[in-house]
């Protein structure tokens, strides 16, 4: 079904060096419409390297990445989010001290209307306020009382919640997210799963990296499985076992069959 289909953002061939290692060696990846992706792979695998080239957070030496089939060379983070890619970093990148509000508009802050915003740089805070408001309980999140509360003051969960909610509210072509269940508990990575859900409702396609097999084969519709710098093969979780998935992207079993998108 997926191959009748354009990917969203595809790269063929991408090739990332740190010196002497070589973080993706021609790799390739597909994210089409509407789906959960999940990329999985062993440690140094080249999961992180892939998603910071996606995302614009690093430079890629060789290969190319397209967007809705157009080429994209993103130099910044910033170039990526101006483009519609929204990621939620492993280490969320949220401002403790600030407030939730503060911490859903940082970097795109938006300023009052007229002679104080124009000139003055005034922000509006009000609407910012209003807004964020909005976006959290669009997302089931209202469970966070007050939106001017100091995003340090918030659980592990919660945090998270900011942060998935801020990249669905910005994030108007794709969501990526790196381990956004790794430091949490139980009860709250169900709330980021259930938030993962919604976000796919919406419409959006998301990429998950994960070392949660069972949340992965909960939620992603298809699975990247990333091994030695590149693509191995991806799989459906109806298809194969947790146990097949990890044989795979530790090389103790063959994947199947040959990649049928490479040449796509
Ligand atoms: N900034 C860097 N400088 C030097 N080497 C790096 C850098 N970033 C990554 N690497 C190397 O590139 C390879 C791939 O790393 P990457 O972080 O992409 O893997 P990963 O699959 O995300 O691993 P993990 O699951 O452990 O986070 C590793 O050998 C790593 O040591």
């Amino acid at each position: 079904m997926s191959n009748m289909q354009k990917p969203v953002l595809k790269a063929r061939g991408i090739v990332k060096r740190y010196g002497r290692v070589t973080a993706l060696d021609h790799a390739d990846f597909d994210l089409y419409p509407g789906e959960i992706l999940a990329v999985i792979g062993d440690n140094g695998a080249g999961k992180s390297s892939l998603i910071k080239a996606l995302s614009g957070a690093i430079t890629i030496d060789e290969g190319s990445i397209e967007l809705d089939g157009e080429p994209i060379g993103f130099t910044s983070p910033m170039e990526a989010r101006e483009a519609g890619i929204e990621t939620v970093y492993q280490n969320l990148a949220l401002s403790p001290a600030l407030s939730i509000a503060d911490n859903m508009f940082m970097g795109r802050e938006l300023r009052k209307k007229g002679f104080m915003g124009k000139y003055f740089g005034a922000l509006d805070h009000k609407e910012m306020q209003r807004l964020a408001r909005e976006k959290l309980s669009e997302l089931g999140l209202m469970t966070i009382q007050n939106i001017n509360q100091a995003v340090e003051t918030l659980s592990g969960g919660q945090r998270q919640g900011v942060a998935v909610a801020r990249a669905a509210a910005f994030g108007s072509r794709v969501v990526i997210m790196d381990e956004p269940t790794a430091a949490l508990g139980v009860k709250e990575s169900r709330r980021v799963l259930d938030l993962i859900a919604d976000v796919k409702a919406r419409g959006m396609p998301i990429v998950l990296i994960s070392h949660n097999m069972p949340h992965v084969f909960e939620v992603a519709d298809r699975i990247h499985v990333h091994r030695l710098g590149k693509r191995l093969c991806t799989i459906k979780p109806d298809d194969y076992s947790m146990s097949d998935a990890v044989a795979f992207m530790t090389g103790a079993k063959e994947p199947p069959g040959v990649d049928t998108e490479a040449a796509a």
